[in-house]
């Protein structure tokens, strides 16, 4: 089947090194640095939101959107260090490929930051496609990016696994069947999520494959 994968809060928890990065060009701007607590709340909707919201928290001027955006994307996009895989994710895209399963990325995370991140765990074999926030004019929760990704795979089941409710509702709109990873950057409760399959273990992930082929 086609197996399309979100990348932040999903295979990555990428949180530490996008707070480290939006705080040092906040700071550049001439901006106060935030907490982590809070900085990870704002991701999921891609980088010129997270940059909004944190220019509204600091009740900042949105006219500075620009500029920080522009520190973070330079600041960000080579820098992974902080970041780490979640637990078993390598050994089961290893597993899927295997198996014969197309696999595929559909991001809210800039391109260039995203090559940087699958490069730095070894992963860009994985995913011959890969939607990113700046692929389309419109990213996710709008279904065109998901539906973009499938239609670059040969026609098959599709199923989208992700961590948030911009990933929840992007399957929805597409019409495509969601696996929710519970240990990302949600809010709601897990049984609200609207999730077909819900996970903690990457190793589940092939058992709920497996029931859906
Ligand atoms: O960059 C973001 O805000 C979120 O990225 P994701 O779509 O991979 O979770
Ligand atoms: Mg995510």
């Amino acid at each position: 089947m086609n197996i399309v994968f979100d990348l932040d809060g999903t295979l990555i928890d990428s949180a530490p090194d996008i707070h480290h990065a939006v705080n040092a060009a906040l700071v550049g701007a001439g901006l106060t640095a935030l907490p982590f607590a809070q900085v990870r709340t704002f991701i999921g909707n891609g980088a010129p939101v997270l940059v909004e919201r944190c220019l509204a928290a600091l009740n900042a001027d949105p006219a500075m959107q620009a500029q920080v955006l522009q520190g973070f994307l330079d600041g960000y996009s080579e820098n992974h260090a902080k970041t780490v895989l979640y637990p078993h994710v390598f050994e089961v895209l290893e597993s899927l490929q295997a198996a014969g399963h197309a696999l595929a990325l559909c991001t809210n995370k800039p391109t260039r930051a995203t090559h940087g991140a699958l490069a730095h765990f070894d992963l860009t074999r994985f995913f011959p496609v890969v939607v990113g926030g700046d692929t389309l004019p419109r990213r996710k929760p709008d279904a065109a990016p998901l539906l973009h990704a499938l239609a670059q795979l040969p026609a098959a089941p599709a199923l989208f696994v992700g961590d948030s409710e911009v990933d929840a509702a992007t399957a929805k709109a597409a019409n495509i069947p969601f696996a929710l990873y519970t240990e990302g950057y949600r809010k709601t409760p897990a049984e609200d999520m609207n999730a077909q399959n819900i996970f903690n273990d990457f190793r589940q992930l092939l058992a709920i494959v497996d029931a859906s082929t």
